[in-house]
């Protein structure tokens, strides 16, 4: 039996689409927290001197690999979440990509310290680059006819773009009236 171990700070950040892509192929692993307090003790364990972190037991030996996106390729082969075919899997690596410029693009934004660059940053992203790339990601939905971004299905990019929208939904839904109104609105179906 394979064991597969997860190494991250007890936070979404890098780690969360791996554990979306575990998630939807129903597969057991170890989601192994820690506080920023233990990191120092921790680095020097790792591959990269960064985490994610992927350990995979199999027949007593232990592999540990990082970068998040390394890890995600990985464990989306391993559960054909991956795409159909090099040439479908190229295209979802294509998308992947595509989907991890915009959260570079966010991670930027949120950690950017200057108020004016903040601004500067968050009106680029919010007027070209997010709608530039929603408009080509969406294209793709609407056309293969599959709900997903490849025609065979679900993949680990759809994983990670639904990941990089439900961050974005996330700062509507924080907006104080917003989240007033979400509270009070009678609750229907549609
Ligand atoms: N490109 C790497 C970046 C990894 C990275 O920067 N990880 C951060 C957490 S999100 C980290 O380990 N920071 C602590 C450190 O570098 O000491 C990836 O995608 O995994």
């Amino acid at each position: 039996m394979t064991e597969y171990k997860l190494y991250y700070f007890n936070g979404k950040g890098r780690a969360e689409v791996i554990r979306l892509i575990f998630a939807a192929a129903g597969q057991k692993y170890q989601d192994i927290r820690f506080e920023r307090e233990q990191w120092p003790e921790l680095k020097p364990k790792t591959p990269l001197g960064n985490v994610p972190v992927l350990e995979v037991v199999q027949n007593g030996k232990s592999f540990k690999f990082g970068q998040s996106l390394s890890i995600a390729r990985y464990v989306a082969r391993k559960f054909s979440l991956a795409g159909r075919g090099d040439e479908e899997q190229a295209e979802v690596e294509m998308y992947g990509d595509q989907v991890q410029d915009l959260f570079l693009e966010l991670l930027k934004i949120r950690f950017e310290v200057n108020e004016a660059r903040k601004n500067e940053l968050r009106k680029k992203f919010q007027e070209e680059t997010l709608p530039n790339s929603l408009r080509v990601l969406d294209g793709k939905v609407a056309k293969n006819g599959s709900g997903y971004l490849v025609a065979s299905g679900l993949t680990w990019a759809d994983l990670f773009l639904f990941y990089v929208l439900d961050w974005l939904d996330r700062r509507v839904r924080s907006n104080p009236r917003i989240a007033d109104w979400l509270e009070r609105r009678p609750v229907t179906e549609l």
